[in-house]
């Protein structure tokens, strides 16, 4: 590459010297090496380059590009095509995976869970859906709605139509008709055809209006908005297994198993639950067998054990040498980690457990850094102050995540950064329904628990209007029989009148306080307190919500229950009945008039869902979507709003189970043949004006050679040092793009005929599909057909070159959206 160095611009002549050059984002700057390119000579202007210039061709392609890699979150690494041999063992493993979920699904079939025939046979939903939908809507793997158990009023997705409300069930002629309310028109369908086409739009016990009906006589919007749900989902996919397969290239020496695996496994105190004992072998295969960093998720739902899985962990990668690092989202479960693990790790005096958290002075943070750095500590558990940059690890080897979602972004970030080089295990206690979990095996490494331990009894719960003696008799029962209490309430601001009126009723009984605004030191004393018996009732906010462990906490009290969300309150009770002793929680609701009925709804699903193991038939849905969250990433409510949750989930299957239907075949830049006559002659004038013409064009087209994002960052410095090239140059650069954008689109030859531009390709007729219907310009949609071999444009007029040249480019740029929804190898 040519080293060139700016020169200072001739007075006065350059406007868009003037300008400071606009600094590159350090992303960019770690991709490429910064180029500097310099003038030749002082010439007059050429272009100038002022805010109220609008973007051009270019600029507005490179900018959407870099959007769609942004929206993903994902580098530029992994947007470049995948090794084949890899992404084929990688699909195979997946159906192979897929179709033992599928046997298990159907041996589960009995079970009333939120079940689906998941990667069938790969058979299309749209082309052959018919056949199936009949089996799917009859057996218990379906998402579909039967429409008799729909309630007036509810809102319905119609596959085909859209969104509109359920009125009823009539009968005419001795047959009954589903009426479906829509923007324009009522709807009337027979029930069995209703009941393979329709979905349920909400969550149950959810009563959220989308944001309108669809027009029974205006199909293309529904289908739109149809689409755009489909390539969300689409794009999800291919994203987890890009990621998943950039993961598969980090390597690392695998784990010896430590000799002293058994006897740590049996100081166990209980029997492992058989979700726990599956998941104790799949971390160990994970970190003894496998040579690649693991990246697992341990789901499992509240109180069910995951900590003894994290520890098993630890136990084998610390007893090799190495260092682990446990991150907690507050500093309340931070403590209570170190306390189980402290406990846990006590009978082996060379496994040191520490707590770093923000609650220390700085003497007692530098202090345990150094031993840290020395290597004098083994466990090192802590929030999120762990993340910070002055730690520096000797040997780290796994890092623990618990309750991912509860980081910010930029902690994310962080942790993600760890997943490239050390082992990580994410505990998540958003259960996620069976069937999303055996679809999902093969994308994510993720072990479910959904066994209770044995001992465990449902937490009774009672939903009713606060008063002061009811609350008062559930906390004297559970003094009574020597328990604690939680006291919780959604803000702060309550907390001191509960207080105050508990201190009043209970002058006798020691009461503390604890909630996120709190000195952690505070809450740490508190936590402390209440955790060893001292203090028998903690009126606190939610900030208990998770993870907190006390045996001997088995009642709880939540005020205001109105203002938690379902998932809140799920989590909240899973803090009692957490050993072998009854559970009670009340949901006190405030005043029953000004309830809004989905408040109702939801109080009423926690009660009615009380029974254990429920948070993966409760919030089977509402935490399905959470679920979502915590494998794929959180961007997906949206998608989820637009289409409904059980059409969202049906697509996710589907596309799940026909990945490897959507491959495209980049071909090599150089094999990519380009018709047009065009040679663009730059100027005298700007060819002065380089420093170095003929290299800057050849590091041009290896640019252009070596990816789109190196094309990309060319134009950017090239502007960026001479302003906006002529046309000529653009011209020129724009060949380049549409070489480049053929090439990735799998397309090897391009050559006009009459009014006709033939592209050749190997692309497959379903991916030209998708292609099409991503396109947003309808005039490109038209004019392009499909042969087999060939993609067809037809123009309506003969076009002179550089028109067509034009039209090319814009026509690639806007197939060339479908790219993140493709598996490229
Ligand atoms: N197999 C088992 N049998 C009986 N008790 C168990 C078993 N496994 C774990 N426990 C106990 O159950 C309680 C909850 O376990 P743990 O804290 O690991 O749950 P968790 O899955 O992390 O829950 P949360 O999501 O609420 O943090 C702990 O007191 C733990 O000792």
């Amino acid at each position: 590459m040519a080293t060139l160095i700016p020169r200072a611009p001739p007075p006065n002549t350059h406007r868009h010297f003037l300008h400071r050059p606009p600094t590159l984002s350090p992303q960019l700057r770690l991709r490429l090496p910064v180029r500097r390119l310099r003038l030749a000579s002082p010439v007059v202007a050429i272009a100038t380059v002022t805010a109220a210039v609008p973007p051009d061709d270019i600029s507005q392609l490179n900018n959407r590009l870099r959007a769609l890699v942004r929206r993903r979150g994902v580098s530029s690494a992994a947007t470049s095509p995948m090794d084949p041999a890899q992404a084929e063992a990688y699909l195979h493993m997946i159906r192979e995976q897929q179709r033992l979920g599928l046997r298990q699904l159907r041996r589960h079939a009995a079970e009333p869970e939120y079940e689906r025939d998941v990667g069938s046979n790969g058979e299309d939903e749209e082309e052959g859906g018919g056949r199936r939908k009949g089996m799917a809507a009859r057996s218990s793997l379906g998402h579909r709605v039967d429409p008799r158990e729909l309630e007036p009023g509810e809102y319905v997705v119609h596959k085909k139509v859209g969104v509109g409300k359920f009125v009823c069930i009539s009968g005419e002629d001795g047959e009954d008709y589903v009426f479906i309310q829509y923007a324009d028109a009522m709807a009337k369908l027979a029930v069995d055809q209703a009941a393979r086409m329709l979905y349920r739009y909400n969550l149950p016990h959810e009563k959220k209006r989308p944001r309108n009906l669809s027009k029974l006589n205006d199909p293309s919007t529904w289908e739109k908005r149809r689409l755009k749900g489909k390539l969300a989902v689409q794009k999800m996919v291919v994203n987890l297994m890009e990621l998943y397969l950039q993961r598969m290239r980090q390597r690392r020496p695998p784990y010896r198993k430590p000799e002293a695996m058994d006897q740590f496994a049996s100081e166990f105190p209980y029997e492992p639950t058989p979700d726990q004992n599956q998941a104790f072998i799949d971390i160990e295969n994970d970190l003894t067998e496998r040579e690649t960093p693991m990246d697992r998720l341990i789901c499992g739902d509240v109180g069910f054990g995951k900590t003894e899985v994290a520890m098993r962990a630890i136990f084998i990668v610390v007893s090799t040498g190495y260092q682990a690092m446990v991150l907690a989202p507050t500093v309340i479960l931070a403590n209570q980690h170190y306390d189980v693990m402290s406990e846990r790790f006590s009978n082996y005096p060379d496994i040191k457990v520490a707590i770093f958290s923000g609650a220390q002075s700085k003497d007692e943070k530098d202090e345990l850094i150094t031993k840290i750095t020395n290597g004098h500590l083994q466990i090192i558990v802590g929030t999120h102050a762990l993340l910070t940059e002055r730690m520096a690890y000797n040997n780290l080897g796994l890092l623990v995540v618990d309750e991912e979602q509860k980081f910010g972004v930029q902690q994310k970030e962080k942790i993600a950064s760890f997943k490239a080089s050390i082992d990580v295990l994410t505990l998540s206690a958003t259960p996620i329904p069976r069937t999303l979990y055996l679809a999902l095996t093969g994308f994510r490494d993720a072990s479910l628990m959904s066994t209770p331990p044995p001992e465990r009894v449902a937490v009774k719960t009672y939903v009713s209007a606060f008063s002061r003696e009811s609350a008062l008799s559930a906390i004297k029962l559970e003094l009574k029989r020597g328990g604690q209490v939680f006291y919780v309430v959604p803000r702060i601001k309550a907390i001191e009148d509960v207080l105050q009126f508990l201190k009043d009723s209970l002058p006798d009984v020691p009461m503390a306080i604890a909630h996120g605004k709190k000195v952690s030191k505070n809450i740490q004393l508190a936590m402390e307190k209440f955790s060893c018996g001292e203090i028998k009732i903690l009126i606190c906010t939610h900030i208990i919500e998770s993870g907190i462990d006390i045996p001997n906490a088995n009642t709880m009290i939540v005020q205001y229950a109105e203002l938690f969300g379902l998932a809140q309150l799920y989590q909240l009770r899973g803090r009692v009945g957490r050993s072998g002793r009854e559970g009670f929680t009340y949901l006190f609701y405030t005043d029953k008039s000004l309830l809004s009925r989905i408040a109702m709804d939801r109080l009423g699903a926690i009660e009615e869902h009380s029974d254990l193991g429920q948070g993966f038939h409760v919030a089977e849905k509402d935490m399905g979507i959470r679920g979502i969250g915590s494998m794929f990433g959180e961007q997906q409510s949206g998608d989820v709003a637009n289409v409904g949750i059980d059409l969202f989930f049906d697509m996710l299957f589907d596309s799940l189970s026909k990945v490897d239907q959507f491959r495209l075949k980049p071909i090599p830049y150089k094999d990519v043949q380009l018709d047009i006559n065009i040679s663009p002659h730059l100027s005298s004038e700007y060819i002065s004006y380089l420093e170095n013409p003929v290299e800057l064009l050849n590091e041009a087209a290896q640019a252009a050679e070596q990816d789109i994002w190196n094309l990309m960052q060319f134009t950017e410095d090239l502007r960026r040092q001479y302003g906006k090239e002529p046309r000529d140059m653009e011209l020129l650069l724009k060949k380049l793009y549409v070489r480049r954008m053929a090439a990735d689109l799998g397309i090897s030859r391009i050559y006009p005929s009459g009014k006709m531009i033939i592209m050749k390709t190997n692309m497959s007729r379903k991916v030209f599909r998708l292609m099409e219907e991503t396109m947003a310009s309808e005039t490109h949609r038209n004019s392009l057909s499909f042969t087999g071999k060939e993609i067809k444009a037809e123009l309506l007029v003969n076009l002179p070159d550089t028109l067509l040249l034009n039209w090319l480019f814009h026509c690639l740029a806007d197939c060339y959206a479908i790219m993140p929804a493709l598996v490229r190898y």
